[in-house]
């Protein structure tokens, strides 16, 4: 074969044509030209070209071309001017293609289906679960969402919609967001957006609003589309939502009718594909779902990036995620499971134990473990079939009756593995598998496959390569069904065997070993290997033309071949077109059921990332968490970093609790801290999906929020705002932590001078020190150790390091021994160590020692010898027992009275203490 997409054709192959037995006509009986349309936006006869943030391009071409990278505004017949777009405005329509979600008269209605029967508390959530999962997580570029914030005192109410065009899902939320507007921010960056909608008043030219300025920047490269703000609407939102939701999932109204901001952005959105994409949902026939910021973690898009949850930070391309780790997947649907339940962890503790349950169920059941995979590696994307059955297509054009036939085949395909993964999940014990045991024993499954049956022949099956499976849509449709079908096939037939015959008389006459090859760019073509690659006679024959050569392959065809080809085209267009018509009516039949495809859909991805994870379980020795108050995980493991070593990394214990939440950690460059930390929130991000955890034991405390503030590497380009860029971080986990957020901050304030950097570290430390929140704070200020002594929930921890002497007994080397050690490191000087060992002179190196000592005494006594210092220290730790007190007292008034002269004697007591130890502080001039 000359490549990979080619195929052979050999008498006898699946690609051979069937027989089919009608009597031949002329078989040419429908002609139409196939025309690709593709959707455009409407165009306006005064429409202007403007760019986004730049008046000079305004005005620059006139409209009428909707070319990528323009920015255009324009203005319908019936609506007058109402939105505009920018950046590449012909996106969305190849993404949608030429159809239409059409609502017309002769378009199926789609009825409702009981609700999935419920097998206890924990599978049900689970199985509706599928919401912010394959939410987030369908096809990335395929996703537009509209975005609308409250005014007034609502600033900071944001309503969001969002809907992939490859999945009818319909995914709404609402939540209050901060200044800095991260919660928006990282939705989006879930979502990973091909367009996103706001309202027209947000964008004013030169006076947006901080959120669309702040969207704008973030994703330069998306397509923003400004809409009339009247059309944000919740009022029409909800009507929409009544009108287009599947009667299964219709309790989302309930949930959602007074989010007016969600309802607003539904309402612009649908409105937006009615006008702009020419299109509109059946009634019925979308999934709507709405998904709270409360049902799952809120990690925000900067904290996804340093943890490399989905993507590498250096190679973007690379697998040294933690997905990559987990990704064991299947299909397309559990692979997007897996990758927004990573962005979006879950907090209910009763839904990820029964998804552990599962997982201990196949780790310990092989016969299940591998009959699932069996059975789920032979699903197709349901999700995407599904979107594509809901949509009637506007015009009726080859392709779309290709792309029908095909579909159908799909769905027939899909039907059929259903009851061999029936069959392996009767066998399961847990309650999350035999819910979905039984959401599989729905009727509606077989409905659909008879009604198929009925119409499609019994072997025709999903395949791949493009001949064998333009083959099995030709002959798709059974014989007998349409006699002018049988008769194009028949048609079709004959110039297959004529092109086969061809070939082979081509080879007799030349002596070459010539064989029949077919690909989708070439149509059928002649193929040749010559050993050795040199041609008898040193050239090819005249007659062969269009020669191409890879190595000793040869490719060509001839005059007559083409002609045959277009002949074969031809035929098959009839033969499309005919099966089309057959495949039309047996999907409006066929409609009526197609809901249940939701349910199989929500089953298979869950199934898969369920596998997938108890799979990642097979390859290292992982351990089930349990839940309870603290985080306490024995010998873990950095799950990335035991992937792309190969070799165990170096284990390490984990240990905070609510009387001990703020751990400082310590040790030289390269002692591991980074590496540590990023683990912590790696293994809780694990727990939380779900996952057995790489340690021999776990317990987890469910964090509502991760937070990570994690140094990036020094880069001149950018260093001038290093600090800038901290203070922000800081500052967005100062504004949202709650006592049970997980809060990563690896070396805060280096962007600045030490002292500063101490001082900011201090205060941003004994802020956070005040909640009740799992705080790890990686630092090489040694100074702040000290807050171990004023706070008695501060733990010291330091990384290990060994020196070990030359043989010689006088050059000293540093051992990292990767070992979390309880107390504050002992190291000194290690930035001077590590300037050691570059060339730099040594007087240059015994300076840098001399200064660095008295420069770091004198710090530490500055900020510990200031009386205001310790008065103000001393006040603050007196209020915030005080404040603890005052939380958890069920005293009564004389009793906190009691309490509180206890108190204020320790106060004076620790007081004087501290004076006294400043007093007899020899501090070196
Ligand atoms: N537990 C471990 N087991 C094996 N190797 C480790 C372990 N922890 C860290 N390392 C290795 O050490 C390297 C340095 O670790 P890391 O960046 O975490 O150090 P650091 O203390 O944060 O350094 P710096 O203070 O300079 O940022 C890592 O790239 C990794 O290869």
């Amino acid at each position: 074969m000359l490549c990979s997409s080619t195929e052979e054709v050999t008498p006898g192959s699946s690609s051979e044509p069937r027989p089919c037995s009608s009597t031949v006509t002329p078989h040419n009986l429908f002609s139409y030209s196939p025309v690709i349309h593709r959707q455009q936006y409407p165009q306006s006869s005064s429409g202007l070209l403007t760019s986004r943030g730049s008046d000079d391009v305004r005005n620059s071409r006139c409209a009428g071309s909707s070319t990528a990278t323009d920015t255009v505004f324009t203005e319908t017949k019936q609506t007058g001017a109402w939105w505009h777009v920018s950046g590449r405005a012909d996106r969305i329509s190849s993404s949608v293609g030429s159809s239409v979600h059409s609502c017309s008269s002769n378009t199926p209605h789609l009825k409702t289906t009981p609700a999935l029967s419920h097998h206890g508390q924990t599978p049900q959530r689970d199985l509706n679960m599928t919401t912010s999962s394959s939410a987030s997580a369908c096809h990335a570029s395929s996703v537009i969402v509209a975005v609308v914030e409250g005014r007034g005192l609502a600033r900071g109410e944001i309503g969001m919609a969002s809907i992939n065009v490859k999945c009818p899902e319909l995914v709404l939320s609402q939540f209050a967001d901060t200044g800095t507007y991260a919660k928006v921010i990282t939705k989006l960056h879930n979502l990973m957006p091909l367009e996103i909608l706001m309202p027209d008043t947000a964008s004013v030219k030169g006076q947006g609003t901080k959120l669309y300025n702040l969207i704008t920047e973030t994703f330069p490269s998306v397509t923003f589309t400004a809409v009339l703000r009247r059309y944000f609407n919740e009022k029409k939102g909800l009507e929409y939502i009544q009108q287009l939701c599947v009667p299964e999932f219709s309790t989302v109204l309930m949930e959602v009718q007074t989010k007016y901001y969600c309802l607003a952005s539904a309402s612009a959105l649908l409105k937006y594909f009615e006008f702009v994409q020419n299109s509109i949902y059946a009634p019925k026939s979308l999934k709507v779902v709405f998904t709270g910021s409360e049902q799952t973690a809120m990690i925000d898009a900067i904290s996804a990036s340093n943890l490399e949850l989905v993507v590498n930070q250096r190679d973007h391309r690379s697998e040294h995620t933690l997905f990559g780790v987990l990704n064991y997947t299947k299909t397309a649907g559990g692979e997007r499971r897996l990758r927004s339940n990573i962005l979006e962890p879950l907090l209910d503790v009763v839904t990820v134990n029964s998804r552990l349950d599962t997982i201990q169920e196949l780790l310990q059941n092989e016969e299940l473990f591998f009959g699932l995979k069996t059975a789920i590696s032979h699903f197709l994307d349901i999700d995407e079939l599904l979107s594509a059955l809901v949509q009637v297509p506007k015009q009726e054009t080859v392709p779309v009756a290709e792309a029908k036939i095909t579909q159908v085949i799909q769905l027939k395909h899909i039907l059929e593995v259903v009851p061999s993964l029936k069959t392996v999940l009767q066998s399961s014990k847990t309650a999350l598998l035999k819910a979905y045991c039984t959401s599989l024993e729905d009727s509606r499954f077989n409905i659909i496959l008879d009604q198929i049956k009925s119409v499609i022949t019994d072997d025709t099956s999903y395949m791949k390569g493009s001949l064998t499976m333009r083959t099995q849509k030709c002959y798709a449709v059974r014989p007998n069904v349409s006699e002018f079908l049988d008769i194009a096939r028949r048609a079709y037939t004959e110039v297959i065997d004529d092109i086969t015959g061809l070939v082979a008389q081509l080879g007799e006459k030349y002596s070459l070993p010539l064989r029949t090859s077919f690909s989708k760019a070439r149509g059928f073509f002649i193929q040749m290997r010559l050993e050795g690659g040199v041609l008898p006679g040193g050239k090819l024959p005249e007659e062969f033309i269009k020669v191409t050569r890879q190595k000793s392959n040869y490719g060509f065809t001839t005059v007559d071949l083409m002609k045959m080809n277009d002949h074969c085209e031809e035929a098959l267009k009839d033969i499309f077109h005919m099966s089309y018509v057959v495949v039309s009516r047996l999907l409006s039949e066929v409609y009526e059921h197609i809901h249940c495809l939701y349910k199989l859909s929500d089953a298979v991805s869950m199934l898969d990332m369920l596998l997938s994870l108890a799979h990642a379980c097979t390859v290292s020795d992982y351990v089930r968490p349990e839940f309870t108050d603290t985080l306490a995980i024995k010998q873990s493991r950095h799950p990335i970093l035991e992937r792309i070593s190969g070799t165990q990394p170096i284990s390490n214990n984990i240990y905070v609790s609510e009387g001990s939440n703020f751990v400082i950690i310590t040790g030289p460059n390269m002692s591991g801290k980074s590496t540590y930390l990023k683990q912590v929130a790696l293994l809780q991000i694990m727990a939380q999906i779900g996952s057995f955890l790489p340690a021999e034991y776990a317990s987890v405390r469910i964090a509502d929020q991760i937070f990570t503030r994690i140094g990036v590497d020094d880069d001149f380009e950018t260093n001038s705002s290093t600090f800038m860029v901290e203070m922000k971080e800081v500052s967005y986990i100062i504004h949202n932590v709650s006592d049970n957020s997980l809060i990563i901050i690896d070396e805060l304030g280096r962007g600045t001078s030490p002292e500063e950097g101490i001082g900011v570290c201090h205060s941003i430390c004994e802020f956070l020190i005040n909640y009740k929140a799992f705080t790890l704070f990686a630092t090489h200020f040694l100074e702040l150790c000290q807050l171990q002594t004023l706070y008695p929930n501060v733990e010291n921890h330091h990384m290990q390091v060994q020196h070990v002497r030359a043989k010689d007994g006088r050059a000293e080397r540093v051992v990292y021994t990767y070992q979390l050690s309880q107390g504050h490191s002992e190291e000194r000087n290690y930035g001077i160590r590590a300037a050691e060992m570059t060339n730099l002179p040594e007087e240059v190196i015994e300076e840098a020692k001399t200064v660095a000592a008295k420069i770091s005494q004198k710090l530490w006594a500055k900020h510990y010898s200031d009386p205001a210092t310790i008065n103000q220290r001393a006040n603050y730790r007196l209020a915030t027992r005080l404040l603890q007190t005052a939380r958890n007292s069920r005293l009564d008034s004389e009793g906190l009275r009691h309490h509180l002269k206890g108190l204020k004697r320790q106060y004076e007591a620790e007081l004087q203490n501290a004076t006294e130890s400043v007093e007899n502080l020899e501090i070196e001039e």
